[in-house]
C-alpha cells in the first residue's frame, strides 16, 4: 500500500526496524513529555487563510546562507543512518542532493564525509559538530569538512551530557560492531568496561563548553557557524553578540531535558529578540506541510526533520528519504496555495490565530 503521509513512514520504520533500533531512534528523554509537545504544539495552532489570491501558480523555493533551495525542509542531524539502510547517510546525501535541499551531516555519521560528498558531489551540505575535549580532534574535522565544500558548521549546544533515555538504558543500546563512527574511525577506543555511550567513549564530548569557545571555532574556521539547540531570547541575543550566522531553534527533538518548551513555542520570543539581524531556523516535531507554514509563518526561515528521514531511510533507503522529502514539499506546497500565499515571501504572522494560543 502506498505511504501517504509520514506517519504512514513511521508505522512502517516500527514494524521492520529491530526493537533496539526503533527505541534508539524514537526516545526522548525522561518521560518524554517535551518530545511528545513538539508534535502536539502545532496542532493547538490555528491558521487564518486568505482566499481570492490567485494561487495557480505557487513557488516553495527560499534561501538558506544565501544559497537557494527548492523549499524550506532540511535534513537535520542524526546520527547511525546505517542501522536503517545499509548505505546509511550516503543514501540520505543523494536523496538531499536530488531534491535540492539542505543536508546536516551528524558528526556521528556511520559513512565518512569523504563517502558523503563523493556519493552526492553536487549537494548542499552542513556538518554538525560536538565540541570535544581533545580540541585537535574538533579542528582536524572542521579542517576536513571546509576542504570537502561543507558550506556551514552547525554547533550544537544542547549536549554537555546525553540525556537519559530510558529504554536505551534497558536496551543497553550501543552501535553495534559492523559499524563506525566513520569520521572518527579508530579515534574512539577505550579499555573494556569504561563509561560509555552507544559503544562510544561517555567522556569524549566536553561538558565544559561555553560562550568563549564559539570565539575558539571561529577563530579555526571561515564557515558560517549556526548554533544548534537555542530556546530562550537571552541565548539568542548572545548567540548574535558573538557573531554567528544562524540559529537553530531545538531541542534535540525531545532527547536531551525533559519539560523544556515544544520549539514552536520557543520561536516567537526568539524570533522578536533577533529582529532579522541572523537566520532563524527549527526543528523537532515537523510531519506535515501545515507545520511548516506554521513555523515559517511564525518567523522561521527554514526547518529541519529528524526522525522522518530515517523513517525515510528504513523504508527504501535514498527513495525513501526522497519520498519523505516530496510528500512534506507537496503538502507545504498545497498548504501554502490553501492560504492564499504564492511564496515563502507571502507567509507571516498574519496567518497565525493568535486569539487561540
Ligand atoms: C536518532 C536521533 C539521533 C540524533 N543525532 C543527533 C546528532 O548526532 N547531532 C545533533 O545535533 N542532533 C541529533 N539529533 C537531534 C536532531 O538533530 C533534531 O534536533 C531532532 O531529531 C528534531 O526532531 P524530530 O526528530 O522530531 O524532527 C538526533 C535525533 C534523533 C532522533
Ligand atoms: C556520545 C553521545 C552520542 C550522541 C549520539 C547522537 C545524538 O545526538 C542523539 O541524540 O542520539
Amino acid at each position: 500500500m502506498a505511504l501517504v503521509c509520514l506517519t504512514d513512514f513511521e508505522e512502517y520504520a516500527k514494524e521492520h526496524l529491530s526493537k533496539a533500533t526503533w527505541d534508539y531512534y524514537a526516545a526522548g528523554a525522561d518521560e518524554c513529555c517535551t518530545r511528545d509537545d513538539n508534535l502536539l504544539a502545532y496542532k493547538r495552532i490555528r491558521l487564518r487563510p486568505r482566499v481570492l489570491r490567485d494561487v495557480s501558480v505557487s513557488d516553495t523555493r527560499t534561501t538558506v546562507q544565501g544559497t537557494e533551495i527548492g523549499f524550506p525542509v532540511g535534513i537535520a542531524p542524526t546520527a547511525f543512518h546505517c542501522l536503517a539502510w545499509h548505505e546509511g547517510e550516503v543514501a540520505t546525501a543523494r536523496a538531499t542532493e536530488a531534491l535540492n535541499t539542505c543536508y546536516i551531516t551528524s558528526t556521528y555519521s556511520t559513512c565518512s564525509v569523504e563517502e558523503i560528498v563523493a556519493a552526492a558531489p553536487g549537494g548542499y551540505r552542513w556538518f554538525q559538530l560536538y565540541v570535544y575535549r581533545d580540541r585537535k580532534l574538533s579542528e582536524q574535522i572542521v579542517q576536513r569538512v571546509e576542504a570537502l565544500g561543507y558550506k556551514a558548521l552547525v554547533l550544537t549546544v544542547d549536549v554537555p551530557y546525553t540525556g537519559k533515555r530510558r529504554n536505551d538504558i534497558r536496551n543497553q543500546f550501543k552501535l553495534p560492531p559492523h559499524l563506525k563512527v566513520k569520521n572518527f574511525d579508530g579515534v574512539f577506543q577505550q579499555e573494556t568496561g569504561a563509561p560509555e555511550d552507544y559503544g562510544i567513549p561517555a567522556n569524549t564530548l566536553d561538558p565544559s563548553i561555553s560562550w568563549k569557545d564559539v570565539y575558539w571555532l571561529q577563530s579555526i574556521t571561515r564557515l558560517p557557524i549556526i548554533i544548534k539547540g537555542i530556546l530562550t531570547k537571552e541565548d539568542a541575543e548572545l548567540a548574535v553578540e558573538h557573531g554567528v550566522q544562524g540559529i537553530i531553534v531545538s531541542n534535540h527533538g525531545g532527547r536531551q531535558l525533559d519539560g523544556g518548551p515544544a520549539t514552536i513555542d520557543a520561536l516567537s520570543e526568539i524570533v522578536d529578540t533577533v529582529q532579522g539581524r541572523i537566520e532563524i531556523y527549527l526543528d523537532g516535531g515537523i510531519r506535515t506541510g501545515s507545520d511548516v507554514l506554521k513555523a515559517l509563518a511564525l518567523g522561521a526561515k527554514c526547518v529541519f526533520i529528524g526522525r522522518p528521514a530515517v523513517w525515510g531511510l528504513a523504508y527504501k533507503g535514498e527513495e525513501g528519504v526522497r519520498e519523505v522529502l516530496q510528500i512534506l514539499n507537496d503538502e507545504f506546497r498545497l498548504s501554502m496555495a490553501l492560504s492564499g500565499c504564492r511564496n515563502v515571501a507571502e507567509i507571516n504572522r498574519n496567518l497565525i490565530q493568535f486569539s487561540r494560543l
